[in-house]
């Protein structure tokens, strides 16, 4: 995912798209089937900047069926894994599952998972080591709440989430993890973290990274923003230069919409 260039880490941009509960396998067909139309119209250049999708469990087989029958450059994961491979786990998949079905990455720790289902940083680990076992890049997501952000104890609680979710992994097998910074009251508000926020957040966590592993690994990950972000503000957002990507929940619906987002570049006017 990560080149090195005349001594330098070039981190590719990742614009990610999170379908959340939205798409049934009929309509994840037409979507992927417009996005990949739209951005093909806009000549994407998906070395420059990879576009990955994370649509429902049920919708993986069907996308998996396009994406290969298309040669679509698309990339797909999933949404969440289970820490098991198999057993007795009555309605959890396992990343096995996910790698048969051609994901890539796999989103561990959504916000949405912490606060719905309860999800701790432990157990968020034992996802890591899941995706890990099958070859799934994860995808990892961290951010505050509001009471958080509003007590200035964001960067501190953000930090502390990803050491204890990496707690116990190598560089080597951290590779390919992928960080999302998502401030939890930005999520489908409207309310973006500005710009600032998005970069000084990106900045501390890769101290963290560094502080954690090494300077080389850190510079290597690529971190991404999410919350509430449109073709209208991501230019700004990715303008800071630790933000490496975004994460989009809402706006990754829309076809056109998420295809502008991924062409970020060209509504960049300085
Ligand atoms: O995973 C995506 C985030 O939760 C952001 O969602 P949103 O773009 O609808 O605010």
């Amino acid at each position: 995912m990560t080149t090195q260039k005349n001594g330098q880490f070039v981190r590719r941009p990742l614009i990610a798209g999170n379908w959340k509960m939205n798409m049934d396998h009929m309509q994840a067909i037409a979507l992927v089937q417009k996005l990949a139309w739209t951005l093909d119209d806009a000549s994407h250049d998906y070395e420059r900047v990879q576009v990955s999708v994370f649509p429902p469990f049920t919708d993986l087989r069907g996308v998996q069926t396009l994406v290969v029958g298309d040669k679509l450059s698309l990339d797909y994961g999933a949404q969440d894994l289970s820490p098991q491979d198999s057993g007795a786990y009555t309605g959890d998949i396992p990343g096995g599952f996910l790698a048969k079905l051609g994901c890539t990455q796999v989103l561990i720790g959504h916000s949405e998972r912490r606060e719905i289902h309860g999800e701790t940083d432990e157990l968020l680990n034992t996802k890591i080591d899941a995706a890990l076992r099958h070859e799934l890049a994860p995808v990892l997501c961290v951010g505050e709440g509001l009471e958080i952000r509003e007590a200035g104890n964001h960067v501190n609680h953000t930090l502390a989430q990803v050491e204890a979710a990496l707690s116990g992994f190598s560089a080597e097998q951290l590779a390919e993890l992928v960080i999302a910074y998502e401030p939890v009251w930005a999520i489908g508000t409207g309310k973006t973290a500005g710009p600032e926020d998005a970069q000084e957040m990106s900045a501390a966590i890769r101290e963290k990274l560094a502080e954690l592993y090494s300077q080389e690994f850190a510079d290597s990950i690529r971190i991404l923003y999410g919350g509430s972000v449109k073709s209208a503000n991501v230019a700004a957002i990715l303008s800071g230069a630790d933000v490496d990507g975004a994460l989009v929940g809402g706006a990754s619906l829309d076809a056109e919409e998420f295809a502008k987002i991924a062409q970020f570049e060209k509504h960049i006017t300085a």
